[in-house]
């Protein structure tokens, strides 16, 4: 007979004690088969035998409907007598080569795996599929002991699987809002190597309305794996108008085209930002034409984030790291640009282990550091940092490591140095312009964050007034984000070269004050004519 196909993109893991006040779960089974649930696990922790035997069997009748398959979680027993497609394990359950021996050859083997380890023995022991988690806290299972893997965990167990023909669902916390950021921050570098799809209880099973929630994660799925497959373009993280042309003219003219569009929308960037440059901040913001709002409070950043056209996290003072995690998780949600500036983020173990547990719950279109900062972030021992300084020469080929540390991320990297390295994973782009006395002032960089802010709430503006709002619904953001990246660090360093050159501009303090004037009169044609940009592949 053999095995039964399976499409693993969107799997219902059952739960009757999860349904919503009123609701029939054979009902909402078959409303959420409509909407595109692709598999479905039986799970009953609290049923005897019987009852088990027949709400599968019931459950069954009506996947068969939809052409379906039904796997039973744990029961072998559930399985041989309904007929199901195979099981589902835990690492506690029957041991995999005995319930291989159990269910015979053509029988579908899950595993529930949480570490590298656990994935290598799924592996050996022939697993068909496993389900990796949890990824999240949720609230449908006792998972408090357990380490939360979050995306990058995620993706570290998707390394063990590559080659092996072995498939892969991610489980646990998955909702629409974080379904994006989970599937492209989990894929490794190469873009082959990724989920084939999510296991879910609550989003669909809590549900009043369960057709509509499998079907709006099952279009987040499918446009993942369109995106993924299409050989001209893996990683597809954002929208670019048309077919990108890599020429330094092209980029240059987006640039210009883009401080237009600041002056013209005049986009609200939020900026949770350290107190030691949040006034420079909110003054470079203002000078390019966008608005600064600087808001911390967990509540208040959740209620301004449908308003805002991008939204800026630099940790450097670490002192509003519940705003983060939400401001994070509402711009990913609301689709809004997020630029992270992971301030001296390899200074010490607790900026680390805050990055990890911020990038755990939310994806960034663009990160932006020093060479000490994207070091620590590709966890390259090349370049080392003391305080919020690169010390060391910097990386022998910069731009390989932001094309790389770019396809890593899913995201925009931009190193920044006296040559500011840009990649999305595909091109990469390297620009020189700047002054010595940048280095002189604090919260340059932090600056440069700003603008680029400022940029890629244009950029999105830009793209939704000519095309239609998420056509490709696994993408992050729409519009052109490494432009946006380009067009932040070059007006901000072409800024400071005029500045510079000013005749009362005597030294760092007179630079400060003189930097913000050129910001706010930097025309588009004095950045065509001074900005250094090389494409570099
Ligand atoms: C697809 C999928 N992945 C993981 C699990 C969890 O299984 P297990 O660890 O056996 O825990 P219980 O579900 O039995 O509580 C799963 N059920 N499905
Ligand atoms: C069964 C299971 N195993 C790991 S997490 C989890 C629960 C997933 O439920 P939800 O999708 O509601 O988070």
């Amino acid at each position: 007979m053999g095995k039964v196909e399976i499409d693993y993109s969107v799997y219902l893991v059952t739960g009757r004690e999860f349904l919503p006040a009123g609701k029939d779960y054979y009902e909402s089974l078959e409303e959420s088969l409509q909407g595109g649930v692709t598999l479905v696990q039986i799970r009953e922790k609290d049923a005897d035998t019987g009852e088990f035997i027949e709400v599968a069997r019931r459950s069954k009748e009506i996947c068969d409907k939809y052409n379906v398959p039904v796997l039973i979680n744990d029961r072998i027993d559930v399985h041989l007598a309904v007929g199901t497609a195979g099981i589902h394990i835990g690492q506690t359950d029957c041991p995999l080569p005995l319930a291989r021996q159990l269910v015979g050859p053509d029988a579908i083997i899950g595993i529930s795996v949480g570490t590298v380890s656990e994935a290598h023995k799924a592996v050996e022991e022939g697993a068909d599929y496993v389900g990796i988690g949890a990824v999240w806290p949720t609230g449908s299972k006792d998972v408090r002991n357990k380490k939360m893997l979050g995306p990058e965990g995620v993706g570290e167990i998707l390394d063990i699987l590559a080659g092996t023909g072995v498939k892969s669902v991610a489980i646990g916390g998955i909702h629409l809002p974080n379904l994006a950021q989970l599937l492209h921050s989990s894929t490794g570098p190469d873009s082959t190597n990724h989920l084939d799809g999510i296991a879910i209880i609550s989003d669909i099973v809590a549900s009043q309305t369960p057709k509509e929630a499998a079907r709006g994660l099952r279009d987040v799925v499918d446009s993942f794996k369109r995106v993924r497959s299409s050989a001209t373009d893996p990683l597809a993280l954002f929208s670019v108008q048309g077919k990108r042309e890599v020429s330094v003219e092209a980029f240059v003219n987006g640039v210009m085209g883009l401080m237009d569009v600041v002056k013209r929308e005049t986009p609200l960037v939020h900026q949770m930002t350290n107190n030691v440059v949040i006034n420079d901040s909110a003054n470079a913001t203002l000078a390019v034409g966008a608005s600064p709002i600087m808001s911390t409070h967990p509540r208040d950043v959740a209620d301004l984030s449908p308003a805002i056209g991008a939204l800026l996290i630099n940790f450097g003072t670490i002192s509003d790291k519940e705003g983060m995690l939400v401001a994070g998780r509402q711009a990913n949600f609301n689709r809004k640009p997020l630029v992270f500036d992971p301030v001296a983020i390899g200074a010490t173990s607790y900026r680390r282990e805050t990055a990890v547990d911020l990038l755990a719950h939310w994806q960034p279109t663009i990160i932006k550091g020093n060479a000490g900062e994207i070091g620590a972030m590709a966890k390259s021992t090349e370049v080392a940092s003391r305080g919020v300084d690169s010390v060391g020469s910097g990386f022998s080929n910069p731009g390989a490591v932001v094309k790389a540390l770019a396809r890593k991320r899913a995201a925009v990297i931009v190193l920044t140095g006296e040559q500011d390295y840009i990649s999305d994973g595909s091109v990469v782009l390297k620009t020189s312009n700047g002054h010595h006395y940048l280095g002189s002032i604090t919260g340059s960089g932090c600056m440069t964050g700003s603008l680029i802010g400022c940029f890629a709430a244009a950029a999105r503006l830009d793209y939704l007034s000519k095309n239609k709002a998420f056509e490709n619904l696994s993408q992050l953001v729409q519009g052109d984000m490494l432009l946006a990246a380009l067009a932040g660090v070059v007006v901000f360093n072409v800024a400071a070269e005029v500045a510079a050159e000013r005749p009362d501009v005597k030294g760092p303090g007179t630079f400060r004050a003189a930097l913000i004037d050129e910001l706010y009169n930097l025309t588009p044609e004095i950045v065509k004519k001074r900005a250094k940009v090389e494409t570099l592949s």
